[in-house]
C-alpha cells in the first residue's frame, strides 16, 4: 500500500490526456463527460458505428455502460467491445440495469466474452450477472444483497467468473475480484448512491486511468478511492441547508480539487486485500 501510496499524489490530473470513448446512458452522459474533463482527460460520447474506424485511430480507451438501452446502442455496444478486443484498446463494461432488464442481461453476458479489462456494477447487479439471488430492483442497488453473508457469497462467485477480468461491485462496502487478488474497499458515503450517475462517472474515471497506462487493478482502486474521497470531503463541507444537490454538485468539484488540496489523499483509502 506505502508504494501505492507515494504515486497517487502525482496521478490527477492526468498526465496524458488519455481519449475516452464513451457509449453511456442518456441520463448521467453529460456528467460522465465532465467528470473527464475535471481530471484532464477528453471525452467523446458517439454511439455512431460510422465513425468508429476513424475514432480508434485515436481512442485510448473506452466505457461501455449498459443504461437506457436501444437497439441502435446495443449494436453499438457490440461493435465497440469486438473493436476493441481486436485492437487491444482497454476498455470498462458497466452492467447497468442486469438486474430488471432481461435484454440487457444477455448483452452483458455477450460483451463479457470480449473481455473487458473491468467489469463492474453494483453489489444487486454483479449479483444478478453471477445468478445469486437479487433484492435489488432497477438500476440501484439494495442493501439485503450486501449482508455480510451476502457479500462473502458475491465474493466466492466472483472469483469462479472469468479471471483474465477484474469485477468490482460498488456499494457500502465495495468488492474487487482479480484473477490473484480480492480487495475490500469502505470510503464514501450513503449520499453517492443518493445522486443518479455516480457508478456511471467511476466507470469513466476508471477507463480514464486505464487510458492513462495504469494496470487493472490499480486503475479500479485509484479511481473508487478518489471518487469517494471526494465524497467525504464534500459531505464534510455541507451544513444543515445543503440538500442532496448540493452534496452532488461539491463532489464534482472534488473532483478538480482534491488531488491538489490533499496531495495525500491516498492516506485517507480505508480498504484491505483479503
Ligand atoms: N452506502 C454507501 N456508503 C458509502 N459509499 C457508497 C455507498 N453506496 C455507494 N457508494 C459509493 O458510491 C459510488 C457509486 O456506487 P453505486 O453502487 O451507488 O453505483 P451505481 O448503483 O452503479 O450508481 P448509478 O447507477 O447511479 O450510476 C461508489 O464509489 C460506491 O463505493
Ligand atoms: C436511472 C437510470 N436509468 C437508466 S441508466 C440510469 C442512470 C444510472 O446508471
Ligand atoms: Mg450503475
Amino acid at each position: 500500500m506505502k508504494k501505492i501510496a507515494d504515486r497517487a499524489s502525482e496521478i490527477f490530473s492526468l498526465k496524458q490526456a488519455p481519449l475516452v470513448h464513451c457509449i453511456t446512458n442518456d441520463v448521467s452522459i453529460e456528467t460522465v463527460a465532465n467528470t473527464l474533463l475535471y481530471i484532464n482527460a477528453q471525452p467523446i460520447m458517439t454511439n455512431d458505428v460510422r465513425e468508429f474506424s476513424e475514432l480508434f485511430k485515436h481512442t485510448s480507451s473506452l466505457l461501455l455502460n449498459l443504461g437506457s438501452l436501444s437497439k441502435e446502442k446495443e449494436s453499438a455496444l457490440l461493435m465497440a467491445a469486438k473493436k476493441a478486443k481486436a485492437k487491444k484498446k482497454p476498455f470498462v463494461l458497466d452492467i447497468v440495469g442486469v438486474t430488471s432488464a432481461p435484454i440487457a442481461f444477455y448483452l452483458s453476458q455477450q460483451l463479457e466474452k470480449y473481455k473487458p479489462n473491468i467489469l463492474k456494477g453494483n453489489v444487486s447487479e454483479l449479483r444478478a450477472f453471477c445468478g445469486l439471488k437479487v433484492s435489488g430492483r432497477g438500476v440501484d442497488s439494495s442493501e439485503f444483497d450486501q449482508t455480510e453473508e451476502g457479500m462473502e457469497e458475491l465474493v466466492k462467485a466472483l472469483k469462479q467468473q472469468d479471471s483474465s477480468i477484474t469485477y468490482l461491485a460498488t456499494g457500502k462496502k465495495d468488492l474487487i475480484v482479480s484473477k490473484d487478488e480480492t480487495w475490500v474497499m469502505e470510503n464514501g458515503v450513503k449520499k453517492l448512491q443518493q445522486f443518479t450517475g455516480s457508478g456511471d462517472l467511476l466507470g469513466a474515471l476508471i477507463a480514464a486511468l486505464l487510458g492513462e497506462g495504469f494496470d487493472n487493478l490499480s486503475a479500479a482502486i485509484f479511481a473508487l478511492s478518489y471518487l469517494n474521497i471526494c465524497g467525504e470531503h464534500a459531505n464534510k463541507k455541507l451544513t444543515s441547508s445543503n440538500g442532496l444537490a448540493d452534496f452532488r454538485h461539491e463532489t464534482l468539484n472534488q473532483l478538480s480539487l482534491l488531488s491538489v488540496t490533499n496531495d495525500n489523499w491516498f492516506n485517507q483509502v480505508k480498504g484491505r486485500k483479503q
